[in-house]
């Protein structure tokens, strides 16, 4: 007599084969290294470093992060699967596009940034205007520097001791919007009370201030996601706050750890309904990634213009620049 196994019995096991396909298969998707991941953690054998490194991050990824600025993928013989691989999606693309790849992106510019309001208690904040954009994040991890380089401006104070930022700082993007930097959270130099001052001060802005169109919570690329953080997730995820993770400071990380520490904090936001699943990520010291997050605020903000308006502006700069170079030469 011939036996039938149940349908349920049969997914389940197909199920598991795709787990362990997806161990042995170098280079899968960005979905199947993320389960791939989640394998790992199951393992409590390995060491957080070691599940790190066993991380395989999917050559899609590593086109993005060179196409972003990051650098390309040494030619070495770790990475020839990878190089192979790429120059077979090359040829492919080939093929079907004849080489003419996507127009080259404008420089997208901000209107000149300006402080216009400082509070270190709720009643000192600004009337509701604009549309805000807010940046937190544990101290130290460039908040504020990623302001200035998004708006190219040098008006926020950043310093390379923890704990400059002490109080919610307002800056107009010329009449566009408006950029919100916060003070760290997860500061160690302070006491608790003005610890939990602060904490307050930062929840009631996030929770209660209509105009907030985005909360940008900012990451340390080389050092990820940590408690402070997932406390911090914890707190937007039950106030109903969509926010979206910055992964800056990230010319500080060989492209292959990049890559691996981009899939590691996607784990960690995947079950998170508030969260944007899409990771930004970004450089203030190389620009790296950061004329991609401009568009990518402009367009949130609904301010994002035709890419002829960005090259005109481009051109006008650059032939000011060029009048005052050559007044500066017939002066010599
Ligand atoms: N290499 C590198 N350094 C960065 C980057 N962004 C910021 N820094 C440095 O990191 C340090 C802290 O930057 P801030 O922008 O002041 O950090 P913050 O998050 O505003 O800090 P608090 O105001 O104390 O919360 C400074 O020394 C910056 O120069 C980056 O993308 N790459
Ligand atoms: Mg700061």
């Amino acid at each position: 007599m011939q036996h039938y196994r149940p349908i349920h019995q049969l997914f389940r096991q197909a199920a598991v084969v795709d787990r362990q396909l997806a161990l042995v298969r170098p280079f899968a998707s960005l979905a199947t290294v993320t389960n791939n991941t989640s394998n790992l953690k199951e393992n409590t054998n390995l060491s957080n470093r070691q599940k790190f490194n066993q991380i395989q991050p999917p050559i899609k990824l590593y086109e993005k992060l060179e196409k972003l600025g990051f650098g390309t993928l040494l030619k070495t013989k770790r990475y020839s699967g990878l190089h192979k691989q790429k120059a077979k999606r090359d040829q492919q693309r080939q093929k079907f596009t004849e080489r003419v790849g996507p127009p080259p992106e404008p420089k997208y510019t901000f209107p000149l940034l300006s402080f216009f309001a400082g509070a270190k208690a709720p009643t000192s904040f600004p009337p509701e205007s604009l549309d805000e954009i807010a940046f937190v994040g544990r101290s130290n991890v460039g908040k504020s520097s990623l302001i200035n380089s998004v708006a190219e401006s040098n008006v926020v104070r950043t310093s390379d001791k923890p704990g400059l930022t002490q109080q919610i700082n307002f800056y107009n993007v010329g009449k566009l919007f408006h950029m919100i930097d916060m003070p760290g959270y997860g500061f160690a130099f302070v006491d608790d009370a003005e610890r939990e001052q602060w904490r307050q001060l930062m929840e009631t802005y996030i929770t209660e201030r209509k105009t907030l169109k985005r909360v940008y919570v900012v990451l340390d690329a080389r050092h990820g996601v940590k408690v402070a953080d997932i406390d911090f997730f914890k707190m937007l995820n039950s106030k109903q706050v969509k926010f979206q993770i910055v992964l800056t400071k990230c010319d500080l990380l060989v492209l292959p750890n990049l890559a691996k520490r981009i899939i590691t904090v996607e784990n960690h936001i995947q079950q998170l309904r508030n969260a944007v699943k899409d990771v930004v990520v970004v450089s203030s010291k190389t620009n790296a990634g950061i004329n991609q997050f401009r568009k990518e605020m402009l367009f949130l903000m609904g301010h994002l213009k035709p890419k002829e308006f960005y090259e005109a502006v481009q051109a006008t700069k650059d032939e000011k620049e060029a009048k005052k170079s050559k007044s500066l030469n017939s002066k010599r």
